[in-house]
């Protein structure tokens, strides 16, 4: 069985995306993770975007593009991670299920330990906002 999920990169002004990580005792706990959950029965990718956004930080997501999506099997789990950009938002994204969170630039993306089905998400965002693979991967001439 498949889980879908709708992940959201949250971007601020500063072109600085939004993580969290996931507590401990969950699966793929300890890691950082773009906010998003599980698209529930009869839910729109749009509207469980929305509610999980809201549920997990408080926040609204305004203007969203699709960025990618990444099916990916875990062994115990399989996820298909439906991936939107969200450029503008209302509200002040605060941790409301205590989860610890970070703002962090795109060209420093590397430094944090991701799921494994998250690499293509890093990748993508460091290359649209910074023109850089995050990994190491692609090396731009500066
Ligand atoms: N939100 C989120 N989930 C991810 C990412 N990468 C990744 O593999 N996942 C996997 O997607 C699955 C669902 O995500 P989730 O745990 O956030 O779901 P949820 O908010 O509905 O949680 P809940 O069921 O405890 O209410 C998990 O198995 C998680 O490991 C990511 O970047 N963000
Ligand atoms: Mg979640």
């Amino acid at each position: 069985m498949t889980v879908h999920v709708a992940v959201g990169v949250i971007v601020d002004a500063g072109h600085r995306v939004l993580l969290t990580r996931r507590p401990e005792h969950v699966h793929q706990g300890g890691l950082w993770e773009f906010p998003g959950g599980k698209v529930e029965a009869g839910e729109t990718l749009a509207t469980a975007l929305a509610r999980e956004l809201q549920e997990e930080l408080g926040i609204t997501p305004l203007r969203v593009s699709p960025l990618l999506e990444i099916s990916h099997d875990y062994g115990d789990k399989h996820v298909l991670l439906d991936v939107h950009m969200v450029w503008e938002f209302a509200g002040e994204p605060s941790a409301l299920e205590g989860q610890p969170m970070a703002w962090v630039a795109a060209e420093a993306l590397g430094e944090y330990d991701f799921p494994e089905a998250n690499d293509p998400i890093v990748d993508a965002v460091a290359v649209l906002l910074h023109g850089q693979s995050a990994r190491g991967a692609v090396q731009a001439n500066e």
